[in-house]
Formats: structure tokens, sequence, C-alpha cells
């Protein structure tokens, strides 16, 4: 590769770069249809952007104390002559109402907020129907997946993620600018017809849970088996002694970490596999196959459920000792012991242990220890699941294991370490995009990040594209100011199983990060 390809960045800053006429620095003004909880939220979030905010409302004297100061509350009308952008903060069923302002909503981008309250599958989406319902305007889907909560105390805990879809490239771009200067993370998801897809990621509670759950279930009843027959049947079979009572309790309390383990050891196999795949195609800019997205996807609940399961096992194993029966079986021991007369010479001269009563004392100790310290770095590897939760779903389908992954790894990795595990991975030969069109977005601190489009050489069939965002790490690790350093700009000439023990070290100089700070980022739907 030339070396001017190396030294051109990814990413690049455009300072010069034109602001959409609703930006805050431009004096935009952002409209609201409708003084709800989630307009109020808005609203005030806006306000905090810089924005100019009018709020449209039927009645706006009634609603004038509910808003801040600096919103001005009007008639739906004049808010709609006012704005070039709107929000329709309105439900579904209310959209109707708006038919009178068709004329001047001709050539307005209308951003529509709603949600439903089932799940859709056949339908039209509401997006779609507001779109029907104002031919002449732009509509655009998008903040449905932010809570009129989280607008309010900001994006700091939650997904950061805002999902926009829209048929006008450019007017969802815009309302990414807008979403980027509230301080979300705003993920391009095509046409309008995607917007039933993320109308659905609301009401979709706890997903992928079904697989793991069953995964878990499945062990369970095996590895119970097992001990079962190990612990119990066999016992009874062979040398006639009467175990059923581990049934409950014990049985229980062994199997749970084996559960645990083998569902911790699931979460971590499909981030090799992965890498491994990558490395034998020579590119992360190619789709994995359908199993592996699925199992990347999973990961998160795998894990979660390994935590839980070694936490029933770490309660039951605090509470086996508090048993009645365990008392009885320790005084029925001490009392055998003294009927078959003491164990010799005492320590101290007669009051302490003897000698064999020590040792079985330390015995049972390391004993007990050996369990708890085992289990710190089991303990340590689920803990870093507990991470990855987010509020709402990545969106399922093409690449969204990918998009987890990388959002993940962007969340982790520190950036000396993404920039080893780069190095040791091999990149596709990287071009500028054909159209090489720069994308400009309203954003209260001025310049806004010009963004490098996807790759459309490396991945044909358009599925595969590398994640768009600006490069802070760049600029704060040592890149020059603006400046992305990429460091592979080549194959890697070395055989796999050099890269393969290189990355293995870095993972292990990071202290078991391991697989999971494996980036992707090749399958990512572009971030605007
Ligand atoms: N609340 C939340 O956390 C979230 C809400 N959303 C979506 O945002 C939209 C608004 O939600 P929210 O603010 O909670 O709803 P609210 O019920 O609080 O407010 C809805 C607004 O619609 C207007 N309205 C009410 N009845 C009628 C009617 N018969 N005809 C015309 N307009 C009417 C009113 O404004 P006015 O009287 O001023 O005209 C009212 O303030 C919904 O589509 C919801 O799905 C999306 C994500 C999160
Ligand atoms: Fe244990």
């Amino acid at each position: 590769m030339p070396e001017s390809d190396m030294a051109r960045p990814l990413l690049e800053r455009d300072h010069g770069g034109s602001v959409g006429p609703w930006g805050p620095s431009s004096g935009g003004t952002v409209g609201i249809l409708g003084t709800g909880d989630f307009a109020r939220s808005l609203a005030t979030c806006l306000l905090c952007s810089g924005f100019k905010v009018v709020v449209g409302s039927r009645n706006p004297k009634r609603n004038a104390g509910i808003f801040p100061a600096e919103a001005e509350l009007m008639s739906q009308e004049e808010a709609v002559k006012r704005a070039e952008l709107l929000f329709v903060a309105l439900y579904k069923e209310h959209y109707c109402t708006l038919r009178s302002l068709a004329g001047p909503l001709a050539h307005k981008i209308l951003i529509d907020v709603s949600n439903n309250q089932e799940v859709n599958t056949k339908g039209e989406s509401n997006a779609e129907y507001l779109a029907s319902l104002f031919p002449h305007s732009t509509v655009v889907k998008g903040f449905n997946v932010v809570s009129a909560w989280a607008l309010q105390s900001g994006p700091k805990d939650g997904n950061k993620q805002v999902l926009l879809c829209s048929n006008c490239p450019e007017a969802r771009s815009h309302v990414a600018g807008i979403a980027r200067s509230l301080g979300f993370t705003p993920v391009d998801m095509g046409s309008l017809s995607s917007a039933r897809e993320i109308e659905n990621i609301p009401l979709r509670l706890l997903p992928f849970w079904k697989v793991p759950l069953v995964l878990a279930l499945g062990l369970f009843l095996f590895f119970y088996l097992y001990n079962f027959v190990r612990a119990v049947l066999h016992p009874y079979l062979i040398e006639n002694q009467n175990k059923f009572y581990k049934m409950p309790l014990e049985l229980l309390n062994i199997t749970l970490p084996c559960v645990s383990y083998v569902l911790l050891s699931l979460v971590y196999v499909p981030g090799v596999l992965a890498a491994f795949y990558q490395l034998r195609r020579g590119t992360k800019y190619r789709r994995f196959p359908h199993w592996l997205d699925q199992w990347l996807l999973h990961r998160k609940q795998i894990g979660l459920v390994s935590f839980f399961c070694a936490c029933l096992h770490a309660l039951y194993s605090l509470s086996l000792p508090m048993r009645r029966s365990a008392r009885y079986l320790l005084i029925s021991d001490a009392v055998k012991q003294v009927g078959e007369g003491g164990s010799g010479r005492r320590v101290g001269g007669g009051a302490g242990l003897a000698h064999g009563d020590l040792r079985i004392v330390w015995h049972h100790g390391a004993r007990a220890a050996l369990p708890i310290g085992r289990h710190l770095p089991a303990l340590r590897l689920q803990l870093t699941q507990l991470e990855r939760i987010h509020l709402h779903p990545v969106p399922a389908g093409p690449g969204g294991a990918a998009r987890q992954h990388a959002a993940h790894t962007r969340l982790r990795m520190e950036p000396g370490l993404r920039r080893k595990v780069l190095q040791v991975l091999p990149a596709p030969h990287l071009h500028p995009h054909p159209g090489g069109a720069q994308r400009h977005y309203p954003g209260p601190s001025g310049p806004a990040p010009a963004l490098r489009p996807p790759q459309a050489d490396a991945d044909p069939q358009g599925l595969g594209e590398e994640e768009l965002r600006p490069d802070h790490d760049a600029q704060s690790h040592g890149g020059s100011a603006g400046k992305f350093q990429h460091p592979v700009r080549r194959r890697c000439p070395l055989p796999l199983w050099v890269q393969l023990s290189r990355i293995y070290c870095v993972y292990l100089s990071q202290g078991m990060g391991g697989p999971t700070h494996k980036p992707t980022g090749g399958l990512l739907p572009p971030v605007l």
C-alpha cells in the first residue's frame, strides 16, 4: 500500500464544515409538537444543548408553566411556521389531528418519536403512517428508544444509542447531528422500512434470553443427572449406602458451578472463534457465519446466567454448614471420636488439640478455602459480563453481533491495547469511498466531524460496513490533532500461528482481558 494511504486519516474533522439550518450555532430552531412528558424532557435537553426551541400545542396558555422559560410555547400552526425541523411528540392516534397543517409542514423534516403498546409484526409502522399523511414532508424515525427520563437525566447511564431511519439520507444525517449534540450516539438504520423494527425494540424486554436459559436448563439437567449417578446411585448400588438425602441440596450445589463454568466458557469461546475467522480470511470486513453471529449476540445473556448460577452456588455453599443436619453430623462425629478414646498426645500437655487432630483441622480449613480461591478468577470473568448490559438490545439482523461486539470493544478496550491488537490483526486494503461525500452535522461545539464512509470494495454485497465515528482516541493518545493514525494498512505477512500467538501475548499482558477485547468493526452499519 502506498505511503500516502498510510498518512491519510480514516476519520477527518471538517473544520470549515457547514452546519445544518437548525444547528444551534447557526441559529436554527427546533420545533416540538405536543406538550407531554417526552416533549418537556426533549425541550429541556435541546435548550441545554444550545438549540432554540419552539413548542406547538393545542392549548399553549394552559401548558405555559410546564416548560422552561427559554422554550417558546405557541399554537401548532405558529410552531410549524417557525421551525424547519419538528419532533412530533404525539401518539400515533393523534397524528391525523395535524392534517390541517400539511401545507406549512411541506418540505420540513418531521421526527417521529412514537412507540406502540404492542409489538407490531405486520402492519405499517407509525413513521410510515406519518409519511403517508404528509407526503411532502420528510419523515425520520428516531429517539423512540430514549425515554423521557433518559432525556432529562442525560445519556450518562443506560444506552446512548439513538436508532435513526429515513428515506432521505440528508435528513437522517441532520437528525444524527442533533442526536450527537444531545450526547447520544446515532445509529443509521437505513430507510424508513426499518421503522417497524426500531419501534418494536423498546417493547422487547430481555431479548435474547430464550437460548441462554434453555442452554442453562439443559446443562443443569445433564450435570445433575451425572452427579446423581456418581454421588447417589453408584454408592447405593455398589455399597448399599443410602445417600438420597443429598439430592435437594448437595447435588444441586455441585451442579451449579459445573453449569456456571461451562456457560462462562461459552461466553469466551466465540470471541476466539471470531478472531480465528478474521485471521483466516485475512480481513475483518466480512460477515461472520450466522451461527457465530448469533452466538456472539447471546454472550451477554449467557454470561449473566453463568453469574447467577455462581451466586446461587455461593449462597448454597454458605448455607450448607448452617443446616441442622450438618451440626448433627458434626456432633455425632465428635461423639464417635470420644467413644473411640481420643487420639493420642495433646498439644501443650492436655487442653489443646492432638497433632493428628490439628492435621485434620488444617486439612479441612484448606479444603474449605480452596473452592473460594478457585472461584475468584471465574468471578472476575463473570463480573466483566455485567458491564455489557444494554437497556435496549442492539438490533438483531445482519451484523448485529459485530455491532454489539464493536460497541463493547470500544467501551472496554484501552486505546493502547486496541492499537496493539490492531497491529496483529490483518486489515483489508483501505480505500476511500468512491463517492467520497462528507457529511455535515449541526452541533453546538462548532466544527463537526466528517466521517469516512464504509468500505465499498471490501464488502461488495454491502453487508459489512465499518462503523463510522470520530476518532477521539487517536487525538487523545498520541495521534496528531485531527488525524487518525490507523496502525494497519497492509495485509499481515506473518503465518497464522505467529499471529495467533502474538494476539495471545497481548491478551495475556492485559491480564485475562481475552477475546472480548478483539476489535471487529467490519460488519457494522455506519454510525452517522
Ligand atoms: N414518555 C416517554 O418516555 C416516551 C414517549 N415516546 C413517545 O412520545 C410521544 C409522546 O409521549 P408522551 O409525551 O409521553 O405523551 P403524553 O400523553 O404525555 O403527551 C402527548 C401530547 O399529545 C397531545 N395530545 C393529547 N391528546 C391529543 C388529542 N386528542 N389530539 C391531539 N393531540 C393530543 C397533547 O399535547 P397538547 O395538548 O399540547 O396538544 C399531549 O401533551 C408518544 O408517541 C410516545 O410513544 C417515546 C419514547 C419515550
Ligand atoms: Fe464451589
